[in-house]
């Protein structure tokens, strides 16, 4: 669990009832897993019946930075994609300040993650991201990735020194690669837009309706949007089959659940060619942006209560596989 900083409910019964319409706050217990923010659960009672949020403190992303994310969940929201929706203070605002930081509260969504998804969870999956690429085609707003090529050229030089030198070759290979790749004409005409650039298994959600049975899941919704950002469109679905579609040795990809996400993506948003032509060089691409967040998080840590970093050799592992491909 990450908490970097801890609130009581002490801390937000006033606050909540002066400034919300959503009751009185009556429980708030910190979130095991996530690694970017300090994230609550937080219950209210309102006329009498029980109400559930999720109380999110930004520790990395700034007030200016934040509208995007919070903007584009309400704009997909209200557009029928399940995502959280922020909660608007009684002045209309969605971002406020607690304990000196940039803070939300969005609503709960319903389900729980499934870590070894079937193909019909991937098609789910799938689906749902084309239908929310092209949901995302008249939000307004625009903010570049923040996790994309210029921060992979900040950060390789600060966790170069942490490794050996077949990880140094492959990296500084794999950046060169890229930074061609970027510059391209065919990666100029691939399409793109507001993208989750995140949405891997622990992302989203699945309600079983209250059955234990998983052949009656549904798709709950997808959430953490804080990496999201205006980019190409096969970027997104390249991270989600690095997620979604692993093998059982973890780094080669399952061909069943890979199919079932890229044919259920596709009946809503067939590739160009120009996409196609990419896709060996965006698995890569997604493989190499979450080994680099993986190796700055692991050798150059923050502070935090019980913050577990991801193991970063996974990706150096999925990177190695699609480079065979
Ligand atoms: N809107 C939401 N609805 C339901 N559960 C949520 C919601 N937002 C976060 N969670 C829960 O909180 C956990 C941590 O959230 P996450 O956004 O992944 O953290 P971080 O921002 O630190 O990466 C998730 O695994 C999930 O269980
Ligand atoms: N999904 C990323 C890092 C972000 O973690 P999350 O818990 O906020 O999704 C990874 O696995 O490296």
């Amino acid at each position: 669990m990450a908490v970097f900083t801890p609130v009581e409910l002490s801390d937000i019964t006033a606050w909540i009832s002066q400034n919300f319409k959503i009751g009185e706050a009556t429980k708030i217990r910190g979130i095991h897993g996530g690694i970017e923010n300090s994230n609550f659960f937080l219950d209210t009672v309102k006329d009498g019946k029980k109400q559930e949020y999720v109380l999110t403190i930004f520790e990395r992303l700034s007030a200016e930075q934040l509208p995007y994310y919070l903007e584009l969940m309400r704009h997909l929201a209200n557009k029928g994609v399940p995502v959280p929706k922020p909660i608007e203070n009684n002045q209309g605002e969605i971002l406020f300040s607690l304990k000196g930081k940039p803070a939300a509260i969005v609503s709960k969504l319903p389900g729980l993650s499934r870590m070894q998804p079937e193909a019909k969870h991937c098609a789910m999956v799938g689906e749902m991201l084309a239908k929310m690429h092209l949901a995302g085609k008249d939000f307004p707003k625009s903010q570049e990735n923040l996790r994309s090529l210029s921060w992979w050229q900040e950060t390789i030089p600060l966790v170069l020194p942490h490794l050996n030198s077949a990880q140094k070759d492959l990296l500084t290979h794999e950046l060169a690669t890229q930074e061609a790749f970027f510059t391209s004409s065919n990666y100029d005409m691939l399409p793109q837009g507001a993208s989750h650039c995140d949405l891997f298994r622990d992302n989203v959600l699945f309600d079983s309706q209250g059955s234990t049975d998983t052949s009656k899941d549904q798709l709950g919704g997808f959430f953490d949007f804080y990496f999201a950002g205006t980019d190409k469109w096969l970027f997104d679905l390249a991270v989600t089959v690095n997620d979604w579609c692993l093998a059982e040795n973890k780094q080669d990809l399952d061909p069943v659940r890979f199919d079932a996400l890229m044919q259920a993506y596709q009946s809503v948003r067939p590739l160009s060619k120009e996409e196609q032509a990419s896709w060996p060089l965006m698995v890569r691409a997604a493989a190499l942006r979450f080994w680099v967040s993986r190796l700055w998080d692991f050798y150059l840590p923050r502070d935090a209560q019980m913050l577990t970093p991801h193991d970063p050799t996974h990706f150096e592992s999925i990177l190695l596989s699609r480079r065979s491909l």
